[in-house]
């Protein structure tokens, strides 16, 4: 039974927020050395919190209670809502994200620092037995006692509306498992948009008790990279069919990768799952150790057969291990919360620019002018931050 902070108060909530461990009540030491920008995430949140209708205050309390008691309903709920494109829904779907943050800081900090769930990528070409494995492997940690949960990145749904991954039912059996949560790609928006709405679902799903936390992207354009940066540990999924040579996956993402899992090592497929799995160890061999404590590793398997799949898991728990004890999975976690902010920073920046009436008005006229050769990118983009930053 997992120890539930009932007596958790918005006021509670506003001090875990900014404090980060320390006393920082107006009355305090650590208060007056403060420096004036925290002040503003104290105003800031504190103006937040009295403008909530009591509607809206018991709505989120609602959802905040549920998602601690590992409500499934109220986890997806709280997905929606971080998804969602409303100025207004937005605002309160980061109070309630504030909120499990500092809960979640809270949890680990009551287990030493720890990490509360283990987060992982997996990325492979369309087809590459990435659904039929997360059923298999899903099926065989629930059956272990642990809660999964699996999130996935579909650029193709962004850009055409379209789905690479596929719009059948997919993991069908884990879907049912009552300790399996499944919550398929945002159907529209940016990858910049996806990526940040997937980052807020680990955290939400980690706050609902999910201790494994399966992120699935499917190898397209910048997916990838985008998952990777999210998660403890990336594993590349490669079938063994094809025949080319690494079958033209990206250089820079196999040196992403933690473990390549060649997969349908099976019947006929043995063979040649053997053979790619021959090149991928010689290929990983020339690339740069991306950690001290771990070396990348080609492994085989078949989710028909099961084979390979619990060999799999061991190899995940042994890197897990290692970057605990070694301290740099907790380090490369520091290190993705800024990527992210830098990424949002970045998203936000350029649409206000995009959407400024300077730009919009200056921007027809100079990119037909830089099309056809008669301005270079260069003035223009001076002119554009000119335009833009002169109105501010
Ligand atoms: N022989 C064999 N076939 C497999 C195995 N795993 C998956 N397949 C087959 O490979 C095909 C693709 O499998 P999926 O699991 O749907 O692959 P995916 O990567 O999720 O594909 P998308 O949903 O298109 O992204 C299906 O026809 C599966 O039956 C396996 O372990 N052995």
């Amino acid at each position: 039974m997992r120890t539930l902070n009932l007596a958790w108060t918005w006021r509670s909530y506003l001090t875990a927020a900014v404090n980060c461990g320390r006393d920082y009540s107006p009355w305090s030491a650590a208060w007056t050395a403060l420096p004036r920008r925290a002040y503003c995430v104290e105003a800031t949140l504190r103006q937040q919190m009295e403008d909530l209708t009591e509607r809206e205050r018991r709505g989120l309390d609602r959802l905040y209670q549920g998602l601690l008691q590992g409500q499934r309903a109220c986890l997806a709920e709280s997905i929606t809502l971080v998804e969602t494109q409303h100025p207004r829904k937005k605002v309160l779907a980061q109070m309630l994200l504030q909120r499990v943050l500092a809960y979640r800081k809270q949890q680990e900090e009551l287990k030493g620092g720890k990490p509360l769930a283990f987060r992982v990528g997996l990325s492979g070409p369309p087809g590459a037995g990435k659904s039929s494995f997360i059923e298999v492997f899903g099926k065989m940690l629930t059956g272990r006692g642990h809660r999964v949960s699996v999130l996935a990145v579909d650029p193709s749904s962004c850009t055409s509306g379209g789905s690479l991954m596929g719009d059948k039912t997919r993991m069908t059996e884990l879907s049912r498992d009552m300790n399996a949560f499944i919550r398929p790609s945002p159907s529209s928006g940016t990858l910049g948009g996806v990526t940040r709405t997937t980052n807020e679902a680990i955290v939400l799903c980690e706050g609902a008790g999910y201790d494994i936390v399966l992120v699935e992207t499917v190898g397209v354009g910048q997916s990838e990279f985008a998952v990777a940066d999210m998660v403890d540990m990336f594993v590349l999924l490669i079938p063994p069919a094809g025949g080319d040579e690494l079958q033209g996956i990206k250089r820079g993402i196999i040196e992403m990768a933690d473990a390549v899992v060649v997969t349908k090592a099976d019947g006929e497929l043995l063979v040649p799952a053997r053979r790619v799995q021959a090149e991928y160890t010689s290929a990983l061999k020339l690339l740069r150790k991306r950690s001290s404590v771990w070396n990348p590793k080609v492994m085989q398997l078949s989710s028909r057969t099961g084979d390979g799949v619990s060999r799999l898991w061991e190899a995940m728990r042994a890197f897990r291990e290692g970057g605990l004890a070694s301290s740099q999975l907790q380090a490369r976690r520091r290190q993705q919360q800024t990527v992210w902010m830098w990424s949002l920073i970045r998203d936000s920046a350029l649409h206000l620019f995009q959407e400024h009436p300077a730009v919009r008005a200056a921007l027809p006229q100079l990119q037909r002018s830089v099309s056809a050769g008669d301005l270079t990118p260069g003035l223009a983009a001076d002119l554009l931050l000119k335009a833009f930053t002169s109105s501010q």
